[in-house]
């Protein structure tokens, strides 16, 4: 596979500085060499340019740092649709999650049927009336299924970008009272760790495909370092108890390569402020071996 790398190193969708390190932490962790091992081909594009917070107004404090949000999901969206339209596999390295906008609109571009697993502690599917902290990377996923403010809504000029009957969340654990209100609302999928504790993480994943890959659509995968226990990946802004194990995470990831649908993925949220000596890093690109098809055996 080619495999084109893209950093999104923006910070301005949390209120943790930090996370912006996370593409250079990610490929200082050797992504890039072991993916080659694997047999990837891999082009490195570098980082998108992103303003520093200080220089941005904050704006509507419901609404942090809107503007150059938006202005860098456009830009992101047509990085990663040239990426796609190349034929090269988009890899994308955060950054909080707001990059994710940008990255799953370029995707949905080309692709109009993507689905989307979104491997997450939370479900970030706020919107303005919900948010308890106005931080943008909770509300992403709303935002890709056409819910909350239209500037997010409608990146690109047209929404929504995800059907919501193709959303899938994993992992959830830490859900804000309107946003649960909203997830039931529009009936999305949501496996909460519970129903892993109940069901198994091969049973959920196996039905996360099925329902995100319905019809043979291809799938989008955006893995949220927060979803593992803090135990395992401490380098997050917004770490919540009782994550995925290591070897959970692992699995759903080693699922996803046999799946063959994976088209495009996201890793966010490495906060190298936070970190201990890059081990969140260091696991971001084990589980990105694992989703790019590394077995054991
Ligand atoms: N991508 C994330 N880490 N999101 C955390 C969101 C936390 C909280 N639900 C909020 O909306 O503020
Ligand atoms: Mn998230
Ligand atoms: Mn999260």
């Amino acid at each position: 596979m080619r495999i084109r790398v893209i950093g999104a190193p923006i910070d301005l969708g949390a209120d943790r500085r930090g996370v912006d390190i996370g593409p250079r932490a990610i490929r200082y962790a050797g992504l890039i060499d072991q993916l080659h091992q694997l047999g990837h081909s891999v082009n490195d594009v570098g980082d998108i340019n992103i303003p520093l917070p200080e220089n941005q107004p904050t704006g509507n404090p419901r609404l942090k740092y809107l503007e150059p949000i938006t202005k860098l999901a456009e830009e992101l969206a047509d990085s990663v649709s040239e990426a796609v339209r190349a034929q090269e596999f988009p890899l994308i390295l955060g950054g909080d999650h707001s990059m994710s906008l940008g990255s799953i609109s370029g995707v949905a571009r080309e692709h109009k049927d993507v689905g989307v697993i979104w491997v997450d502690a939370h479900a970030d599917f706020n919107v303005e009336d919900t948010t308890p902290s106005g931080n943008i990377h909770g509300m992403i996923l709303a935002a890709l299924a056409g819910l909350g403010d239209e500037r997010l809504v409608n990146i690109g000029g047209w929404a929504p970008k995800i059907d919501k009957n193709k959303i899938v969340i994993v992992g959830a654990r830490d859900l804000d009272t309107g946003e649960q209100k909203l997830l039931r609302e529009h009936n999305i999928h949501v496996f909460t760790m519970s129903d892993l504790d109940r069901r198994g993480i091969s049973a959920v994943m196996q039905q996360a495909i099925e329902i995100a890959g319905a019809n043979n659509g291809p799938i989008h995968l955006s893995l949220d370092m927060d979803s593992l226990d803090p135990h395992e990946a401490p380098g997050v802004g917004t770490p919540v108890r009782g994550g995925l194990s290591y070897r959970e995470a692992h699995f759903a990831m080693e699922m996803l390569a046999e799946s063959q649908r994976v088209i495009s993925m996201d890793v966010v949220e490495v906060n190298s402020i936070l970190d201990r000596e890059n081990t969140t890093a260091q696991l971001a690109v084990e589980l990105t071996l694992s989703a790019m098809g590394k077995k054991i055996l």
